[in-house]
């Protein structure tokens, strides 16, 4: 992934003072389960929307819903300003979807995969070509998608999301089989949809993800958001508390929780870990002590929110059915 030809920045048909996705109550039952349990919450036009939780959270459910793939049982859903439910040949074209499972010819090419789904699409034959380099696969054009790797398959899904210039794209982990360049690459290209007015509905278990590329997460679990806002917000919410990373080697426990203003002391591999509402005086204290070589300071992020809601949510469920 190595070129980044900009994305067009033709926005498709619609009204852009309109919501992408407005969801009201929504709810989803799988017999006694739960699937989904009264989600409101809307996305607006251009958003970059992150959809987290852990496994069984409800998001692939709820992301069904909004694809007109699933019904659901109760409230009401828009998307770009009509229900999906029952399915909406017009709404189709203006929506990109990329899968875990997604689905490929696998003796054609990737080219001849691509321009196959842009045909499906009516999608102008110039897009194949512009699409693969966009997900930097112009080398690839030519490779059958059966001796592509994991991770450029990955990335010829989703290419078959775009190449119809979709209005939303629904992206689901799309970099789960990438390699940590790829995967900085495809934040790019990702950027740049977002920078060319795409709305994007996205979800992923890497937390540094999240946070680098949503305006807003969604933190599902056990099928209801338990927060919602900007991941800056989020973070800012949650703790004000600050970890000093200190090398074990140079202070043991019982001297951290002796420092001043440390809340919390623990030992993590080989770094003492405490944490403080009041750095300063403690990054003082450190350095008479064990002195400030290698010392890291860390501050909150979104995986800590998300580690807390998540637990605490399944803390009170383990208390209320014991
Ligand atoms: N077709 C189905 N029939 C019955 N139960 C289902 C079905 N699909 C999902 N579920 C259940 O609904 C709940 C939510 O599942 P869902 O797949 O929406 O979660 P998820 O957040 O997408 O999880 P993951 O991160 O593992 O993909 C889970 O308890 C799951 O077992």
């Amino acid at each position: 992934m190595t070129k980044e030809p900009t994305v067009s920045p033709t926005p498709g048909p619609g009204d852009d003072a309109q919501p992408a996705v407005v969801l009201t109550g929504v709810r989803k039952h799988y017999g006694a389960t739960r699937a989904v349990d009264g989600v409101s919450f809307t996305i607006a036009r251009g958003e970059f929307f992150g959809l987290l939780g852990p496994n069984g959270a409800g998001k692939t459910t709820l992301i069904e819903i909004m694809e007109g793939l699933r019904e659901a049982d109760a409230g009401t859903v828009a998307v770009l300003g009509t229900s999906p439910w029952p399915r909406d040949r017009a709404l189709l074209p203006r929506l990109g979807v990329q899968t875990q499972s997604s689905a490929f010819f696998v003796r054609l090419t990737a080219r001849e995969h691509l321009a196959t789904v842009a045909a499906l699409y009516r999608a102008e034959p110039a897009a194949v070509d512009r699409t693969l380099a966009l997900v930097g696969l112009a080398e690839q054009a030519g490779t059958r998608v059966e001796d592509l790797s994991g991770g450029q398959r990955q990335r010829l899904a989703i290419a078959s999301a775009l190449v119809h210039d979709p209005e939303l794209l629904f992206l689901d982990e799309p970099t789960a089989a990438l390699d940590p360049q790829a995967r900085r690459a495809l934040w790019r290209v990702l950027r740049d949809l977002k920078g060319a007015g795409r709305t994007i509905v996205y979800t992923t278990h890497h937390l540094d993800e999240a946070e680098a590329l949503c305006d807003r997460v969604a933190i599902m679990a056990e099928g209801r958001v338990s927060a919602l806002d900007s991941p800056n917000r989020l973070i800012a919410g949650a703790t004000s508390a600050t970890r000093l990373l200190v090398p074990a080697e140079r202070l043991t426990l019982a001297q951290a929780s002796d420092l001043p203003g440390v809340s919390r002391a623990s030992l993590e591999g080989d770094v003492v870990v405490l944490e403080t509402e009041d750095p300063g005086p403690l990054l003082a204290a450190v350095e008479r002590t064990a002195g400030l070589h290698g010392v890291q300071t860390r501050t909150a992020t979104l995986e800590d929110v998300y580690l807390t809601i998540t637990e605490a949510r399944s803390t009170s469920e383990r208390s209320t059915t014991s």
